[in-house]
């Protein structure tokens, strides 16, 4: 169904060797290294230092990325963590407790960067808060992706769906940013800081009518949810109307950016509470069923949080 190979300037990607229709699991892999919340660089480090020798030599593969403020960054928190570790170890041969083998800095500043580089946010309530991936991690960043991925828990792995369809020869790719609607400006900034590369997706095509008209819609998708919160914190928003006018306002510019996923099937589902709060069962169930079918295209009906939304549309359904 797909393929790694040359994306060109980007190094390696992931490329569709079929029609891959939208909701395929495309991916299902379980991480390669990981860190739970709470846990930092230097347990990063010590998880490297257990991988099997295969796993290693996949993860050393990995492409990485150091720019001089997070060279700057990694060496201090790995001469810190060498420190450490350095004193745990003392104490423990002290103790009797067993020989560690000595941390290398330098190797400590490669791990950390290739995980960095590589690395994907779970979400908070997964037990990983971030990890790498074999084959995921070989998946390139788009500000308009075709791709979504989403940790399974019970299953403990992240699987890739596809959020629209995606044709032979196209290159699959994720959204590596956290911020929904941010502008151009900040999206290449971040790319930058965090992964050293400029965006050329069509959203940053600024010589494009197409790349034009996404940035006016990210520059308003983000002034309005500005306004919004400022609003909300004012007080002036008190009636569940309005919020369900800016729900509705936020859903129709991501489906103008053709953004799918658990961001547009969360504002629908928003939008089904709020229409049933105002007795409006036709559009809550609606609102529900849109958000039930993007649940279904990027989670898969194995996932909890699928099942939650099937249980809101069966709720509704009663109600009719
Ligand atoms: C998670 S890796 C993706 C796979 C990587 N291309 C490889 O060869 O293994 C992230 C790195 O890929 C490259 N990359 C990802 N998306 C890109 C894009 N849209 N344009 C240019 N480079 C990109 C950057 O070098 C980034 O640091």
């Amino acid at each position: 169904m797909h393929e790694i190979k040359s994306a060109g300037l980007k190094g390696l990607g992931v490329f569709a060797k079929t029609f891959i229709p939208r909701g395929t699991r495309i991916f299902s892999e379980a991480p390669l290294l990981a860190i739970s919340p709470g846990q930092n660089a230097g347990d990063i480090y010590s998880a490297s230092r257990s991988l099997s020798s295969d796993d290693r030599r996949r993860f050393l593969g990995l492409s990485t990325h150091v720019t001089n403020e997070l060279k700057i960054m990694r060496w201090s928190q790995a001469v810190w963590y060498t420190l450490t570790h350095t004193l745990s170890s003392l104490f423990r041969r002290e103790k009797g407790i067993g020989a560690m083998s000595w941390p290398n800095p330098k190797e400590h500043v490669t791990i950390i960067s290739i995980f960095r580089n590589n690395a994907f946010n779970l979400g908070a309530s997964s037990a990983f808060q971030q990890a790498v991936f074999p084959k995921i991690s070989r998946i390139n960043h788009s500000c308009v992706p075709n791709a979504q991925g989403n940790f399974h828990d019970e299953l403990g792995r992240f699987n890739i769906h596809a959020t629209r369809d995606i044709e032979t020869g196209e290159e699959l790719t994720l959204n590596y940013l956290q911020e929904l609607g941010a502008a151009r400006e900040v999206r290449q900034e971040r790319l930058m800081s965090g992964y050293g590369f400029s965006c050329e997706c069509t959203a940053c095509d600024m010589s494009s009518s197409k790349g034009r008209d996404s940035e006016k819609r990210r520059v308003k998708m983000h002034e309005e949810l500005a306004k919004y919160v400022e609003e909300v914190a004012g007080g002036s928003v008190q009636s569940s109307e309005a919020e369900l006018e800016a729900v509705q306002r936020f859903i129709r510019l991501l489906e103008g950016e053709r953004i799918a996923g658990r961001e547009l099937s969360s504002l629908y589902l928003e939008a089904a509470k709020l229409n049933e709060g105002h007795g409006k069962l036709k559009e809550a169930l609606h609102c529900a069923e849109r958000g039930l079918e993007i649940d279904r295209d990027c989670l898969g009906i194995d996932h909890p949080l699928y099942q939650n939304s099937l249980k809101a549309v069966d709720d509704l359904r009663r109600l009719q």
